[in-house]
């Protein structure tokens, strides 16, 4: 009786914790109905639940006092040496695709690996996982069959800039590795009342997805690699393994042994993305407030700007260097010789990286002051736009897929419900800024939200790979906004500064400049306070363009202003952070009055000069392959003594 006792899993733990368990009911199937028809009970039985919840509240705090009384020692952790190998494994986990051997894994060890998946945590207990240990290869190839399909329409579906690093990567082992495990999850096993699970249905995926990672800790501690591949429709799977219907795949892994466990992530190592800092993810109390555990919370804002350093001195030397002994007259390439140079004091780096993939950040947010009837435009054009946006329509979305760029939508203040869709990120402050001619636009802490935005924005394409970034905006009526800024941060008069916006005849543009005068007159808004500025007198999608731009910044990515907005938002974020330009290139001039002041100011010269002015993203994107260009005649161009040619 013992040897097979012994080997028996013990019970997994649950995922419930046993105070709660203990002083909290769980809640009962009856719950939802008695909620549904809460208007047909009677006040005795409402009075009855009152103090059943309240001898609840009481019980469950007279739990947690004597919790807190406990006198004598914790349960001990782990001595330090065992604590280290348990964070080690973790640490050390890797998904693997490639390095594969064939060598059979023993039986023994493959028991031992199930035995740990089996002593996941589950909700209610209900230990809701299967394990299908497949070895042959006509399944595996059939396996590999589905995945090879689905790999062909993800990689269609990828803009080019991303489709070409997809390309070089291996995305599944089905047919290198000698053992393949699907992981299911079968919903229905703990029965009706599972525990934990009755407003949670998700939790019996969950509980599977945790056996996973049980699995995955504990092969990689008998030296054996696992390999996740979720290149699957899911249905199809089930019935091609011939799985019962009911069942859910959580996972297919492949396993074997492998020539070695590559330091860090393969998709880290390939450039795919990047490493989230822990700092980034931890708030404490409320979601917003970032802090370790033992810090003060910290500002995004302000720890945005004091990550924000100039070109680095020693590569932009490097660069200039490189460019004198490449095989063209010194100055040949003009202005991209200066953008080279750039990228490299950006990087540190001489060569600096190939700024691809690249994304486009575009910014959408309605205008209080469209009342003043700056605009021939309605303002639905505004979320009009964004779905055309979202469905490719636009000229954003052309120009984008020509140059390999994505698209990233940002509601940040659209007046209109937004439906939730692939590719927008739904981030609204409000449904449009207040009239600048009546009050200020938005408040000091808008302003600042949606700076953090577009901070958070920045982090988020840059962590995902993204290697430049792209303003664009959208905003009926954001000319007039873009105007007021540029005139406040350049001292340049209003009628100097407004233009044309969409198009508009000579009354319309008098009107316009009158405008942007009585909101100056009003607020007399202060250069040396460019968040009251924002707030005083701009758009939400000004402020998030400027987050974009320090969180760029920041992160030593390049970002390539589009036009006006762009502009004015640049005045803004250099009022902030100086060393912002360090990352800044002028993607374009816009025919707006504003944007040429703006650049001027900023000593920015666009690269691309056509009398664009349609925003999007439009100048920017265009910009994008001389960026992507002069960064790549760095790497690939030879030097006279390279390529023998004799020097002047
Ligand atoms: O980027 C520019 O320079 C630019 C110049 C003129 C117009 N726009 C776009 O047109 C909209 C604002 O124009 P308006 O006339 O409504 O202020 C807004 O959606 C911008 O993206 C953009
Ligand atoms: C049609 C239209 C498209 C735009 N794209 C950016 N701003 C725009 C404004 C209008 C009016």
């Amino acid at each position: 009786m013992q040897g097979p006792q012994q080997s028996r899993p013990a019970a997994p733990e649950t995922l419930e914790s046993p105070v709660l368990a203990a002083t909290v009911p769980a809640p009962r199937d009856g719950d939802a109905e008695l909620a549904q028809s809460a208007d047909d009970l009677d006040t005795r039985a409402a009075e009855q639940e009152d103090i059943a919840d309240q001898e609840r509240r009481e019980e469950s705090a007279a739990a947690v006092a004597e919790a807190r009384q406990s006198t004598g020692p914790a349960a001990p952790g782990y001595d330090p040496a065992e604590r280290e190998a348990v964070l080690k494994v973790m640490r050390e986990r890797r998904d693997i695709r490639n390095g594969f051997r064939s060598d059979p894994i023993p039986h023994e060890v493959l028991l031992r690996v199930l035995e740990a998946a089996h002593h996941a945590p589950s909700v209610g207990h209900s230990q809701p996982w299967d394990f299908v240990v497949i070895r042959s290869a006509d399944t595996r190839r059939a396996m590999h069959e589905l995945a090879v399909r689905q790999r062909d329409a993800y990689a269609k579906s990828l803009p080019k800039g991303r489709a070409k690093q997809f390309k070089e990567l291996k995305i599944e082992a089905i047919l290198d590795t000698p053992v393949n495990i699907v992981v299911t999850a079968d919903p229905t096993r703990g029965g009706r009342h599972t525990l934990g699970r009755h407003t949670q249905p998700q939790m019996a995926p969950y509980s599977a997805a945790l056996a996973v990672e049980n699995l995955w800790l504990a092969a990689r501690a008998e030296g054996l690699g696992v390999g996740w591949v979720s290149f699957f429709d899911e249905r199809e799977m089930v019935r091609a393994l011939g799985l019962p219907e009911h069942l859910e795949i959580i996972a297919y892994l492949c396993v074997g042994y492998v020539d070695e466990f590559p330091d860090e992530p393969e998709l880290l190592q390939a450039g795919w993305s990047k490493r989230r800092p822990l700092s980034w993810v931890v708030h404490e109390e409320t979601y917003g407030r970032r802090a370790l555990p033992g810090e003060e919370p910290h500002d995004l804002l302000a720890e945005t700007v004091a990550q924000i350093r100039p070109l680095d001195a020693k590569a932009l030397g490097e660069a200039w260097e490189r460019q004198k002994r490449m095989t063209k007259p010194a100055g040949a390439l003009g202005m991209l010789e200066i953008i080279s140079a750039q990228l490299s004091g950006l990087s540190r780096q001489c060569p600096p990286p190939i700024p691809e993939p690249a994304a486009v950040a575009i910014f959408a947010g309605d205008h209080g002051v469209h009342a003043q009837g700056v605009t021939p435009w309605p303002q639905e054009v505004t979320a009009q736009m964004v779905a055309n946006f979202l469905g490719g329509g636009a000229v954003c979305n052309a120009f984008a897929t020509q140059v390999g760029a994505e698209v990233c939508i940002v509601d940040v203040g659209v007046a209109a419900d937004l439906p939730a869709t692939p590719g927008l990120l739904p981030r609204k402050i409000r449904a449009g800024t207040s009239d600048m001619t009546t009050g200020p636009s938005m408040s000091r802490d808008e302003a600042r939200q949606a700076i953090e935005i577009g901070i958070e924005t920045a982090r988020d394409l840059v962590a995902a790979g993204n290697k430049a970034l792209l303003t664009g905006e959208m905003g009926i009526a954001n000319t007039t906004a873009s105007a007021a800024l540029i005139s406040v941060f350049t001292g340049a008069d209003p009628a100097e500064v407004t233009g044309r916006g969409t198009g508009i005849n000579d009354e319309t543009l008098a009107r316009k400049t009158e405008v942007v005068r009585r909101a100056l007159e009003l607020h007399q808004p202060d250069p040396a306070d460019p968040i009251g500025v924002l707030a005083a007198i701009g758009g939400f999608e000004h402020a998030a363009i400027v987050g974009l731009l320090l969180g760029g910044a920041s992160l030593r990515t390049p970002v390539i202003l589009d036009g006006v907005s762009a502009g004015a938002a640049a005045l803004v974020a250099r009022a902030i952070a100086p060393e912002v330009l360090a990352a800044c290139i002028a993607g374009h001039r816009s025919a707006e009055p504003g944007h040429v002041a703006a650049l001027n100011k900023l000593g920015l010269r666009p690269l691309v000069d056509l009398d664009l002015r349609l925003g999007e993203g439009t100048g920017a994107l265009l910009a994008l392959p001389l960026v992507q260009s002069t960064a790549r005649a760095m790497h690939e161009v030879a030097t006279f003594d390279s390529a023998g040619v004799t020097e002047k």
